[in-house]
Order: structure tokens, then sequence, then C-alpha cells
């Protein structure tokens, strides 16, 4: 059964006024005037009357009422600007939308219906003209797989005969939708988290239950697969082309068109609550029957005069780029289709008719792009940031509980004596941590079993308890690694989760863990542990990086180029010399990161939640078997501060600024300008258009990693700086950078060192590109200066001796004694014991210079500091 939509877009997008005459004056010109696609689109307060006459063969609006009507809608008073219809992305459903451009491209469109778009634009100067030339009819890919969709509107005007009864139990939302706040909560989230389940209470909010609060078009729709948006006068539907014409101008030539395209995909993506549905593939329509309401720009445009509603944002999967990356395909497929060359060769024809055909238009679902789902990390590694949390995939095909079973069950919270009612899903999607605090898994139940352990030692539980306890966190942890574990965004984070299911496990001893212990001290001692252990990680990979810089200078010992400053030429240098700079960097970065390990490893564990306890807990105990040095010494400090973590995103920073410049660097030297690397294609990427390239994309992204590890940085500064004393939630927003960073630096240090062992310095491009630039220009001022020379004078002549070589096209070696004896009288033959590069590289003799005896010393002094056999 069909029943009222609730369509929604994003709020404060770009929204004009329509400038047709019946501006605000009708219901109709409301409803036109609030449509962004109006610039393409006929107006209805100016065309209505004509277009519903010269398109009587279509639905009229009446006949839609009725359609809706029959669907079990209540009807609205308004006709209807649009219809959204949802599409299925897969399979036969797809027939129908191919089937129906088709038909109507036989019926209507002998050409394109690039004409009908142009003339939209000639309605910008014409709009009385052109009022009834266009229908609004827009229709996206589907951006979530579901196995089948859905029914056909009743007396849908263009294919009636495809209209499916709906069947309820096919209503339920296809795919994961996406919450405000980026969080996932449909039933359908094939993942380990459970979402929020019903509570008992007023705001108990499941969908089946419990109205929502809000009136219907400030609801969260639920998701959908695609859309078509059809034009209620003329029941016209979007064909692909009209798809990619909408975009191409709202892309181009006119911006609210563009958001409007986007606001249908809101829409899409967030389709309203009650979208009939059912299980057959085809016919693939789903009818939204909200006759007057249209989100359009992220408003709710309704087609009474005048009245609109502005609803919140939505993040909707249509935000991410594969929806619009398809989406431009589509438009591309279709423009080549179009081509005159396409037609006259049947060849091409072909092909792209292959191009636009229905699997190109409505692909498979790629699975690798639905990123909630992430392999779950092994060994503990970091995952991704985001607002799309990472969550642990866990075997969830074997042991996935149902989101339906979950929605079944009621917990009272942990901290239930003191509440009567749970909180609302939306507060408990946006409040939950679990999505990614889940990766301290390991140092929550270290910390766990070191804190019973204490507390059995100290006669505050009983020998058994504790070994009950230990049994089933071991146990709990291996159903973790496993991925056999239930991680449940009601229980808030990895703490209460743990606990929980420790509880479930063993009973009343685990609810003994918690004495002498707060969240708040155990979060900190979780994330003290997990920092410690990730710049550990850290550590080694950037040893590994300098081990690797360190043999590739030994490979091109003799190797010399040009040193640069201000990107200019300046004095050549060995390239050994140029590698163990970097390793230098990289072991200041090192020092930070110890400096930084040895300063946060103090136990705060005990801290409580800020005033530490009256019960006999020994805190040096927990801290000595948690080998933190000592328990943190100011329970209101241990729990208060993330400086350990700024220290550590602060240390990881300046690794990226080194490693980015690394990146630059090499980037650079691999372009043809300079030639001076080649990397091998194990480390190189190619082009999807330029056949010929190859290019060095792991540096580029090392350059561009860095500015997420800043941003990091940054976000955790700015988390931190309004805190007052003691804990507070915002500190729970201090993981994800954290984590983050330590990706980034981790994939950063990994993929330079691959680069490292995957590159070759072109010896004769560098050698023959050494003669440019003077680079022994300094090294004959210092000649002079041995010859008694004030520097300044020094300077002063070797700059005209310079003059001559560029007068003469000649290098300083090669001017005659006669000639440099021109520019001053106290040069003498000796002189060319200095000019040249290789000449000028072994008269540096300085600590720490480019000379090749100084190079080979300091190339052993890293060989032995970092083990390296000869
Ligand atoms: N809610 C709370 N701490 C939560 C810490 C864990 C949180 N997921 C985080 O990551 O910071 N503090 C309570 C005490 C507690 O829940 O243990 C309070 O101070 O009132």
């Amino acid at each position: 059964m069909s029943t009222v939509a609730t369509p929604r877009g994003r709020s404060s997008q770009r929204r004009t006024r329509c400038k047709c005459a019946g501006g605000g004056g009708g219901d109709r010109a409301a409803a036109c005037c609030f449509n962004p696609l109006r610039s393409l689109f006929r107006c209805p307060g100016r065309g209505r009357g004509r277009r519903s006459r010269s398109r009587s063969r279509h639905t009229t609006p009446s006949k839609v009422r009725d359609a809706s009507v029959a669907g079990g809608v209540e009807q609205q008073s308004e006709e209807p600007s649009f219809f959204v219809y949802a599409m299925p992305n897969q399979g036969g459903g797809d027939g129908v939308t191919a089937d129906h451009s088709k038909k109507k491209k036989k019926k209507k469109h002998s050409k394109p219906r690039l004409p009908s778009i142009r003339s939209c634009f000639r309605g910008k100067k014409n709009k009385e003209r052109k009022a009834n030339a266009a229908a609004v009819v827009a229709r996206r890919q589907a951006l979530t797989p579901a196995p089948s969709l859905v029914t056909h509107p009743p007396h849908s005007p263009s294919t009636p005969e495809k209209t499916q009864a709906a069947t309820p139990s096919a209503t339920q939302p296809p795919s994961p939708a996406v919450t405000e706040n980026g969080r996932t909560n449909s039933p359908a989230t094939p993942n380990r988290i459970i979402p929020a389940t019903p509570r008992p209470g007023k705001h108990s909010t499941s969908s089946a239950s419990a109205p929502s609060p809000f009136p219907p078009q400030w609801q969260q729709p639920k998701q959908v697969e695609g859309l078509e948006i059809v034009e209620v006068a003329t029941g016209e539907r979007l064909s692909a082309h009209d798809v990619g014409l909408i975009e191409m101008v709202g892309s181009s030539a006119d911006v609210s068109a563009e958001s409007s395209v986007k606001s249908s995909l809101d829409y899409a993506n967030d389709p309203p609550q009650q979208l009939t549905v059912s299980s057959k593939r085809k016919p693939a329509v789903v009818k939204v029957t909200e006759p007057t309401r249209v989100w359009l720009n992220g408003n709710a445009v309704k087609g009474k005069a005048g009245e609109r509603f502005t609803g919140p944002p939505v993040a909707g999967e249509a935000d991410e780029l594969w929806a619009h990356d398809i989406a431009c395909s589509r438009v591309h497929a279709v423009m080549l289709a179009e081509t005159s060359w396409a037609k006259r060769t049947p060849s091409a024809t072909i092909l792209m008719a292959a191009a636009t055909s229905q699997s190109f238009l409505s692909p498979a679902p790629n699975p690798l792009l639905r990123p909630r789902i992430l392999p779950f990390p092994a060994g503990g590694s970091v995952s991704l940031r985001g607002r799309r949390p990472a969550f642990p995939s866990v075997a969830a095909a074997s042991t996935s509980m149902a989101s339906s079973e979950s929605e079944e069950r009621k917990e009272t919270k942990l901290w239930g004596g003191r509440f009567e009612e749970g909180v609302t899903d939306a507060v408990e999607g946006f409040t939950e941590s679990i999505s990614y605090d889940w990766q301290l898994y390991k140092y929550d139940i270290m910390g766990s079993k070191a804190h019973a352990s204490m507390l059995a030692a100290q006669g505050l539980i009983t020998a058994g308890d504790k070994d009950i306890i230990l049994e089933g966190l071991d146990q709990i942890e291996k159903l973790i690694q496993d991925g056999k574990f239930e991680w449940r965004t009601d229980r808030e984070d990895v703490h209460m989760n743990i606990e929980a299911a420790l509880i479930e496990k063993v009973g009343e001893p685990a609810k003994k863990l918690h004495t002498a212990r707060s969240r708040n001290d155990q979060i900190v001692t979780d994330l003290r542990l997990w920092c410690r252990d990730a710049i550990d990680k850290i550590l080694f990979r950037i040893k590994q990086f300098q081990v690797s810089l360190v043999l590739l200078a030994s490979k091109y010992v003799d190797l010399i180029v040009p040193g640069y400053t201000h990107l200019q030429r300046a004095q050549p240098v060995l390239l050994p010399h140029l590698l163990l700079s970097y390793v230098e960097q990289l072991e200041r970065d090192a020092g930070r990161l110890v400096n930084c390990r040895e300063r946060l490893n103090f136990c705060p564990l005990g801290a409580c939640a800020l005033a530490g306890t009256g019960l006999p807990i020994d805190r040096f105990k927990t801290a000595k078997d948690l080998k933190f040095t000592a328990p943190m010494k100011n329970s209101i400090d241990a729990v208060s501060d993330r400086d350990f973590v700024l220290e550590f995103l602060a240390a990881n920073s300046i690794a990226a600024v080194h490693l980015s410049r690394i990146g630059e660097e090499w980037v650079l030297w691999a372009s043809e300008e300079f030639g001076f690397l080649t990397p091998s294609d194990s480390v190189s990427t190619g082009s999807s258009i330029m056949p010929q390239k190859k290019n060095p994309d792991p540096m580029e992204l090392v350059r561009g990693k860095s500015a997420r590890v800043f941003g990091d940085l940054m976000t955790v500064l700015t988390l931190c700086k309004g805190l007052p004393q003691a804990y507070n939630r915002d500190l729970q927003e201090d993981k994800e950078p954290l984590f983050d960073s330590v990706k980034a630096v981790l994939g950063m240090l990994e993929v330079c060192t691959e680069f490292a062992q995957n590159i070759s310095f072109n010896s004769k491009r560098i050698q023959s590109s050494l003669p440019a630039g003077y680079l022994d220009a300094t090294t004959l001022a210092d000649y002079l200066v041995k010859k008694g020379v004030p520097f300044r004078t020094s300077h002063e002549i070797v700059g005209r001796s310079v003059a001559l070589c560029v007068s003469k096209n000649c290098q300083l070696a090669e001017l005659g004694l006669d000639d440099l004896k021109s520019v001053h009288p106290v040069f003498e033959g000796d002189v060319y014991e200095y000019l040249g590069v290789e000449n000028a590289v072994n008269k540096f003799i300085s600590y720490g210079s480019t000379g090749s005896e100084q190079v080979k010393k300091q190339l052993e002094d890293w060989r032995t500091q970092l083990g390296i056999s000869s």
C-alpha cells in the first residue's frame, strides 16, 4: 500500500526565486518559485493550462490524485509538482527504466532531448513560449544494494501496466540509512554494531511502534534505491539523457539546478519513511505519495502558496562521491553516444550503446564501495577516521545478530537506576563511540584485568571472583578477535560493551569489576596504553624507512646531484648526503615520539571519576602490572588532560612535514623536467586517459596526507582548549583524530619505505645536468679566500667571472686562465683544482658537509646505528 512520503533534503542550499509570472501568486506558482529546477523546466505557474491540454494523453493531475488515493494515500489538496519514484539498481529493475527511456525516445525523441534542454535555456529569455516545453524528471542511480524493490505507482502515467501491489513485508528500507551525525541507523546495517534498540519510555522511537514527535516533513526519511521525479502535469519521467543534462547544466550553468539535483539525491537516499515497495523486481518503482511537498535545495516546498518547510540537513549516501561518479559517467556515456561521429560509426554506436546500457546506468553495487564495513584490523591496527565509522565486520555472516532481534531486546543501561526512560535514537547515535573506540578493546581488557587483580590483592573482591572475571575477559577478548563479539551502540562505548558482556557471561562477579573505577579513568588508561603501542609501531616504521634510505645512499655513494636553495641550483652535493639528511630528520621525529611515550607512560587508573576513592586500592600495583612508570599523582589531572594526545599528534605532524617534503622532492625529481629518478611500476600508477603516463601517486599522497595529520592535531587542540578541569564528554572526540593521525603516519611511512626501495636514480641524466647553474661558483670564491682575498671581494670577482661565462656561454671550468686573470690577476693555474662539480665536492671538508669523506663517515655511522651489516 502506498503511504504518505516525507521527502527531505538539505537545508541552506542556495535558492532563488523563479521569475515566473506566477511567482508566489498562486499555489502552483509557489511551488514553481521554489523549484530550483525552474531554469530547466516548465514553470507550472505559467504553462500549466497549455501543457495540460497539449499532453492530455498523459496522466492528468487529477488522475495522479486518484492514483495516490488508490494507493491508500491521504490526499493533499494541492497537486504535486513531481512524483518521486525509487528504482532498484540491480538486475531487472533497471529494465524498467531502460525500457522507459527507450520507449520515450521512440515516441517523442527521434533526437535526444538536447533540444528540449536548449529550449529550457531559451526559456530564460522567452519564458512564456517555453513554459510548457520541459518536464522535470530526475532519476538517480541506486545508491545502495537491495535484493529487490519495488512497485510501480498505481496509474503511473507512463507504465501503468507495471503497477504492482505493495508488499508490506518489503517496506523495509533496503540499506543502511545515514543519520545526521553520519551514523548508520538502518536495521539493514550489515555489521556487528547493533543499532539503536527501542527502549521503554516515551522516547522510544521505533518507527514501527511509535510515531515521531515531528511533523512528517521533518521526520527522517529512510533510504530508497534511486528515484525518479515525474512531473505530475505530464507524467513524464526523465531519461538518462535528461539526468545528464540536468547535471551538466547544474554543474556548469545553473547552480540552483545543480543543487536541486543534489536535493533529489538527498531524497533518494533519505526517502520517505512510508515508501511502498514490493518484493518484485519489475517493475521497479517506488511510489512516494506526498503530492504537495517536494524537497528542493534542502527545503521542502509545499504546493500550497508560500508554504515551505526547512528540515534539518541530512547526510545521505548521495553525498558520497561514488554516486556522483556514476551519474557523471552516465552523462558522459550519453553524450558520447549522441555525438554525430558515434551516429555515423556503427561500431562506435554499439560501443556507446553498451556504455549506456542498463548495467552501466545502474551498476551492481560494489561492496567495496560500501564503507560501513571495514575489515577487522588485526593486531590492533587503526581504522579510518570518520563520519563513516569503521565497524568491525567480524564474521558478520555467521554470527550477525539481526537488527530486528536486537530491536526487540530492551536493556536497561548500566546506570539504569537513576533513569526512567531511555535516550532517543538520535541521542544514542550521537553519543555512542563504540563505532570507533572498539579499537581500544585490547587495552580496555588489559586494564580491567589489572584492576581486577588489584581489587583481589586488596581484598576488595575474592580471588574466586577475580579468576572468574579474568576468565570471562579472556573469553571476550577471544570472541572479539574471532569476530564473534557483538558490539552494541546502545552500550555506548567499549567499556560498557565489554562490562555488560562480561556480566552477561559470568554474572555477579563481573558486577564488582567497576569497584573504584570510572569510565573517566578507564578511557584515559586505554588511550595511554593505545598510544604507547601506536608510538612503538610508528617508531618501527620510521626505522624501516631510515634503513631504506641508508641502503639507497649506499648504492649511490659517489653520485653528485645539484643542490638547490630556493629551488635554484646552488652547490653540488653528494646524493647520499641528501638522503641522509632525511634520515637525520626522521631520527628527530622518532626522538619526539620516544619523549612523548616516556611522558605519557603514567597510569591514570584509580583516579576514578576525578577524586579518587575511599576504598583501599593500590594504584602502584595497577600501574606496575600495566607497565606504566608510576601512577599519575593527581586524580583530577589524570582524567582531565589529553596533552599526551596533543603531544603525540604534534610529533606526528612534524614527522608528516618531513615526509611531505620528501614526497614533494621525489615527485619533482620524477618529473620529465628533472628526470632524476624513476620509480618502478610497483610504486607508480597510470592515467585513465593518457596511456603514456606513469605517476608517482604514492608520494603525492604522502604529501597530501600530511594535511589530515595537521588537521587532526588542530582538531584536538581546539577540542581541549575550552574545557573546564576534569572529564568532559567532549574528550570522546579525541579518538578519531588520534586514530586517523596514526593511521595516516603509519601509511605514509610504509609507502615512503616502499618507494625508497623501488626507485632508481638516473645517474646519466643527473650527471649531464650538472654543468648547468655554475654549481662550483662558491667553491671558486673559497679558492680566492684561500688566496687571501676577502670574501666579499672574492664574491664580486666570481660574480664577474660568471658574467663572463654567461657572455661566452661556457662553464667556469671552461674559462681559460687568461680569461680568469682578465677578471682578477689573483687567479693562478691551481684554480682548476676547484672547478667542476667533482672538484668542488671534494673541496668540502667541514663537519657534516657534503665532502666525500664526511659523507662516507655519516653513512658508516648510520649503518652502525641502524644495525645494517656491510
Ligand atoms: N560518561 C563519562 N565518561 C565516559 C568516558 C568514555 C567516553 N566514551 C570517552 O571516550 O571519553 N563520565 C561519567 C562517569 C562514568 O560514566 O564512568 C561522569 O563523569 O559523569
